[in-house]
């Protein structure tokens, strides 16, 4: 994998109701992520916290759509952010911060891949439009956002043209699908390992076969791991658990599997939220499985 890591912290709650998870990116930092990589051999640096611009906040949902000023400036900046760390050559490391944060960092990625790969590790699919989602959150909707689908605003963050394809997506541990996105899945084919089928193949085989459909179809991956993928036994600071998730081992043999593969181009690492946590476990837990995603070996 690249050695050069560019860290980036986006302190955004606004795509969701919870309040606390724009502490993500601290609590992730204080669980120790640069010492960690660093150790690995990287040269990372941490470039702090893009802004969350609050000042475009009024109380309105129009069209469904929660917050969707200040969501849509933070996410122009993130992907021009990340966008410029990838320009240097350096791999994108981003850390939430809700999973609205996910249209700006595809966004910022897209424009140099001509077929990004992308693996959705989460309970949700996050494939909601505003007019699917029961919510109105917007971080039910950035898969969708980044597939084209949803609201102009959104979708022409950094370009009016999708900044991926259907068929260049793997969901991993999908629990909890809201109608629409349901029905977008039967229509597009995606590819989805849900917890039924992640139960019948095993982990390894899992990833074996996503790593190996990605490898001929994708010329960079970029991970979007949302926390609450894993179970809240093993990840509680989170939004909306869902129960019957992935566990710790599962989750670092996933990790380690992408590091031998060495495919994945960026990362972000959202859904952190410190005020529903138990002594910032599940930001210790996202620090964990950096560290497997960056290599770190028993022997
Ligand atoms: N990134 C997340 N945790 N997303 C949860 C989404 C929940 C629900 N499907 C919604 O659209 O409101
Ligand atoms: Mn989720
Ligand atoms: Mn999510």
């Amino acid at each position: 994998m690249n050695r050069n890591v560019t860290m980036i912290g986006v302190p955004m709650d606004l795509g969701q109701n919870r309040r606390g998870v724009d502490m993500g990116p601290s609590a992730i930092r204080y669980a120790g992520v640069l010492e960690r990589i660093r150790t690995l051999g990287y040269n990372i640096e941490d470039k702090g916290d893009i802004q969350v611009k609050k000042e475009t906040l009024g109380n309105e949902n129009i069209h469904n759509l929660s917050n969707l000023d200040p969501v849509t400036e933070t996410n122009k900046s993130l992907a021009r952010t990340v966008s410029s760390i990838n320009k240097e050559g350096h791999f994108p490391l981003i850390l939430g911060g809700d999973h609205s944060i996910a249209i700006g960092t595809i966004a910022g990625m897209s424009g140099y891949f001509d077929n990004l790969g992308v693996i959705w590790y989460d309970a949700h699919g996050d494939l909601n439009t505003a007019d699917t989602s029961p919510s109105g959150n917007i971080h039910g909707m950035p898969l969708a956002v980044s597939l084209g689908l949803g609201h102009p605003t959104l979708t022409t963050i950094n370009g009016d043209f999708p900044k991926i394809k259907p068929e260049n997506v793997i969901i991993i541990g999908a629990r909890e699908l809201d109608e629409g996105e349901k029905d977008y899945i039967r229509q597009s084919g995606m590819n989805v390992y849900t917890m039924h089928e992640i139960d019948r193949l095993g982990m390894s085989e899992v990833m074996h076969q996503s790593i190996n459909y990605l490898k001929d179809r994708c010329d960079g991956v970029h991970l979007s791991l949302d926390l609450d993928g894993l179970d809240p036994h093993d990840a509680p600071g989170v939004g909306t658990p869902v129960l019957g998730g992935l566990t710790y081992r599962e989750s670092h043999l996933a990790m380690e599997m992408l590091a031998e593969a060495k495919m994945v181009t960026s990362a972000e690492f959202v859904e952190v939220n410190p005020i529903l946590d138990e002594k910032n476990k599940t930001a210790e837990v996202a620090v964990a499985l950096m560290g497997s995603l960056f290599g770190e070996k028993l022997k």
